[in-house]
C-alpha cells in the first residue's frame, strides 16, 4: 500500500467502508464490560477485540481502518499473532489513539482540554514502527449555554492542540484524524448544536491552516448536527442530514478527503439511519462515512458477553452492524433490512 499521506487518507474513506473505533481507554472499556457483566482484564480485552478483528466479512468488506488503544497495538492474539497483523491481513489500516484524555480547564468550569502533546513526537515515531498509519485525537466540547460553556478560550485551546497534534502526525508519516466532538448530552436543541459545531469547525480549520497542516492528508471525525439527548424535540434524520451538510459546506474545505462521524451516544440504528440520510442527499465534496465506537460494538458486545461459545454470535452481530453502516455510507440503507436480520 502507498505510504503517501494523501493515499492513506483516501483509503480510510474508500467507497462504502468506514472505521472501527476500538480505541476505548481502559476506563471506558471497563464501563462497556460492566454492562455485559465481563471483568475487564488485559486478556478479556484482547479476546474481545481479537473476535472482531477475525470477523472476515466485516473486516474485508466494510472496515477500512481500526483505531487502537496503546495496550491493543502491542497485544497479540491467543495464538501469538500480533493484533496489528490480523488487521493488516484483512486489508484494513491500523490506527492509534494518541490523546491522553480530557481534563478540566482551570478557571473555566465545565470546559475541558485534551492533553497528550508532551513527548508526542517520540511516541509517533514508535507507533509508526508498530504499524500505525493513522492516529486520532479527540477534543471534547460540552454545551451548557446558561454557563457560557463552551467558552471561546476552550475552543481556541482545543483546536490549537488538535492542529499541533495533526502537524506532528504528518511529520511522522501518519494521517491525523482530527476529532472535535461537540457532545449530544444535555437539553439543547439542534440549532444550538449547529452554532457550537460551527464555531468549533471555523476555529479548527483556522488553526490547521496556521500550523501548515496538509488538509489532503487529514480526516475529520465530527459529531452530526443533532438535538441534545434531553431536548424537548428530537430532530428527524432528514433534518439532521440537511443541517449537518449545510454546516460542513460552510466550514470544511473540499481539500479534506473524508469525514468519518463519531456515534456519540446515538443508538445503533439512529447512527446508521442518520448517516444514510446524509449520503442520500449527495453528491458531496467529501466522502461521508462512519468511525463508530458504540454504534458498531454495542450489539457484538452483548452477543459475546465474554463467553467463548458466543464467538460466532458476536461476530455475526458485528458483521450485521458493519454491513448496515456500509450501506449507509453509500446512501443505500433501508430500515426494513434491520428487521429482516
Ligand atoms: O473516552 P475514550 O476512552 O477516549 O473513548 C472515546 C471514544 O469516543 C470515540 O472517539 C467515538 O466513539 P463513539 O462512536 O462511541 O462516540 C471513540 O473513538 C473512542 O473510543
Amino acid at each position: 500500500m502507498s505510504e503517501r499521506l494523501e493515499d492513506i487518507a483516501v483509503a480510510m474513506v474508500a467507497n462504502g467502508k468506514g472505521i472501527l473505533a476500538a480505541d476505548e481507554s481502559s476506563g471506558t472499556i471497563k464501563k462497556r464490560f460492566d454492562v455485559i457483566g465481563v471483568e475487564s482484564t488485559a486478556d478479556s480485552r484482547r479476546d474481545y477485540r481479537e473476535m472482531m478483528f477475525r470477523t472476515k466479512e466485516a473486516m474485508t468488506k466494510y472496515i477500512s481502518g481500526v483505531i487502537l488503544y496503546d495496550e491493543t497495538i502491542r497485544q497479540s492474539a491467543a495464538d501469538g499473532t500480533p493484533l496489528v497483523d490480523l488487521i493488516k491481513a484483512s486489508g484494513a489500516i491500523p490506527g492509534i489513539k494518541v490523546d491522553a484524555g480530557a481534563k478540566a480547564i482551570v478557571n473555566f468550569p465545565g470546559d475541558t482540554i485534551t492533553e497528550g502533546l508532551d513527548g508526542l513526537r517520540e511516541r509517533m515515531a514508535e507507533y509508526y514502527k508498530l504499524g500505525a498509519r493513522f492516529a486520532k485525537w479527540r477534543a471534547v466540547i460540552d454545551i451548557d449555554t446558561g454557563k457560557n460553556v463552551p467558552s471561546a478560550y476552550s475552543l481556541s485551546a482545543n483546536t490549537q492542540a488538535l492542529a499541533r497534534y495533526a502537524a506532528l502526525c504528518q511529520e511522522a508519516g501518519i494521517v491525523p484524524i482530527v476529532e472535535p466532538e461537540v457532545l449530544m448530552d444535555g437539553a439543547h436543541d439542534i440549532d444550538t448544536c449547529y452554532d457550537v459545531t460551527k464555531a468549533t469547525l471555523v476555529k479548527l480549520y483556522d488553526e490547521l491552516y496556521a500550523a501548515r497542516v496538509v488538509l489532503e492528508g487529514t480526516i475529520l471525525k465530527p459529531n452530526m448536527v443533532i438535538s441534545g439527548k434531553k431536548a424537548a424535540r428530537q430532530a428527524s434524520a432528514e433534518e439532521i442530514a440537511e443541517k449537518t451538510i449545510k454546516l460542513f459546506r460552510e466550514t470544511v474545505p473540499a481539500a479534506v478527503p473524508g469525514i468519518a462521524f463519531l456515534s456519540g451516544g446515538q443508538s445503533d440504528e439512529e447512527a446508521t439511519a442518520n448517516l444514510n440520510a446524509i449520503n442520500a442527499i449527495g453528491p458531496h465534496p467529501w466522502k461521508l462515512t462512519f468511525s463508530y465506537g458504540r454504534a458498531l460494538q454495542a450489539a457484538p458486545q452483548k452477543a459475546w458477553s465474554g463467553k467463548a461459545e458466543n464467538l460466532a454470535a458476536g461476530q455475526a452481530a458485528f458483521t450485521h452492524r458493519a454491513h448496515m453502516n456500509h450501506l449507509a455510507a453509500l446512501g443505500q440503507w433501508k430500515s426494513a433490512l434491520e428487521k429482516a436480520a
